[in-house]
């Protein structure tokens, strides 16, 4: 190649990789100083590199002046280390069947495991990443809570949805600079430890944060209109649409698009469920025009008071106790 070839070569690679950092602009310009929370789902922690881009994406974001807390799952993790005590596990309506043995489990596994796992991943980058558990601070408040199946309630054990949400810690670490990375295991009304959806958590943290966007990844592309029948994502939803969907939706889908409606219904203005098999998902849906995944919006135009139902950020916030 003559050197004004490779020159040429040279100038058409600066200009794709212009293109990609400037379409990145009006993103950056709207979402500094923003709060995002990220659920890190247990099915998307598969792969090394995955959970390296991850990371990756999350101090991406602290770099770009975004407020951002991760809350992780480990549903499979909880499931394998309970497989290897001999004990299977059951879930309803999405939920694990959680009795006081269980617990134990779900709390070592979540608080000592991959809590550590996923701050340890992002602190490789820097001194960013602060562990905490719903318990800590009392950031999250339970009272026992059954699943629905077929609209009856069946008791599930030391299940947990939350009631009250402290974020002062939260909002402390945030303002020092710090990543807060939350497991969603919470404190009873009663003094007891409750398991919660992790999904349920993020959503109630996205609350009471006043969380500009909910960003959920799983381990499939989004919403399939009719799964497992077919793979046709559902690119977008409104909170009406989901309410009417969301009786025919199964296993952990139901508190997953329970939590985005939550999360809408009570003003955050959007939630997001990404393939986080798909690397840099993070980075592709806050910083470019890709439209991947499902998203749930508002059923008014941006910027109305909500008319929705469902529980809000005024049920969840709550002061010092
Ligand atoms: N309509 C649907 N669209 C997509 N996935 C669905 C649907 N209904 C049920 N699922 C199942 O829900 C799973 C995601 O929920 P879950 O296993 O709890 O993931 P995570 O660990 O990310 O919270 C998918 O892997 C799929 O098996
Ligand atoms: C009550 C309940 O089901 N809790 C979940 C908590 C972990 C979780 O939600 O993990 P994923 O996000 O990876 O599914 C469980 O025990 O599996």
């Amino acid at each position: 190649m003559t050197r004004g070839a490779a020159a040429r070569a040279r100038g058409h690679a600066a200009l794709t990789k212009t293109t990609v950092l400037i379409e990145a602009l009006p993103w950056l310009s709207r979402f500094h100083g923003a709060t995002m929370v990220i659920k890190y789902g247990g099915n998307a922690m598969t792969r090394p590199e995955l959970r390296e881009a991850f990371a990756a994406d999350i101090v991406f974001l602290r770099y770009a002046g975004i407020r951002v807390v991760v809350v992780h799952g480990g549903g499979p993790q909880i499931t394998a280390h309970l497989e290897r005590l001999g004990v299977a596990s059951t879930f309803v309506g999405g939920l694990r069947v959680t009795t006081p043995e269980t617990m134990d489990v779900v709390r070592m596994v979540l608080v000592g495991q991959v809590n550590r796992d996923v701050v340890g991943l992002i602190n490789n980058h820097g001194p960013f990443a602060v562990g905490l558990s719903g318990e800590d601070a009392n950031l999250f408040t339970a009272r026992r809570r059954p699943a629905l199946v077929n609209g009856e309630e069946v008791d599930v054990g030391l299940v947990g949805d939350v009631v009250r949400v402290q974020p002062e810690t939260v909002n402390a670490l945030l303002d020092s600079g710090k990543v807060p990375v939350v497991a969603s295991v919470a404190r009873g009304l009663d003094g007891g430890v409750y398991n919660v959806n992790a999904d349920t958590a993020a959503a109630v943290l996205a609350l009471a944060l006043g969380a500009t966007k909910l960003v959920v990844l799983t381990d499939v592309e989004g919403l399939y209109a009719d799964w497992p029948a077919s793979d046709e994502v559902i690119s977008e939803l409104t909170v009406g649409e989901l309410e009417r969907l969301l009786p025919s939706l199964s296993s952990g889908m139901i508190p997953k698009m329970e939590a985005c409606l939550r999360a809408v219904a009570g003003g955050v203005p959007q939630a997001h469920v990404l393939d986080g098999r798909v690397p840099h998902a993070v980075l592709l849906e806050v910083f470019t025009d890709e439209g991947i995944g499902t998203l749930i919006r508002p059923d008014r135009p941006a910027g109305q008071p909500s008319g929705a139902g469902g529980p809000g950020a005024a049920d969840i916030i709550g002061g010092e106790s």
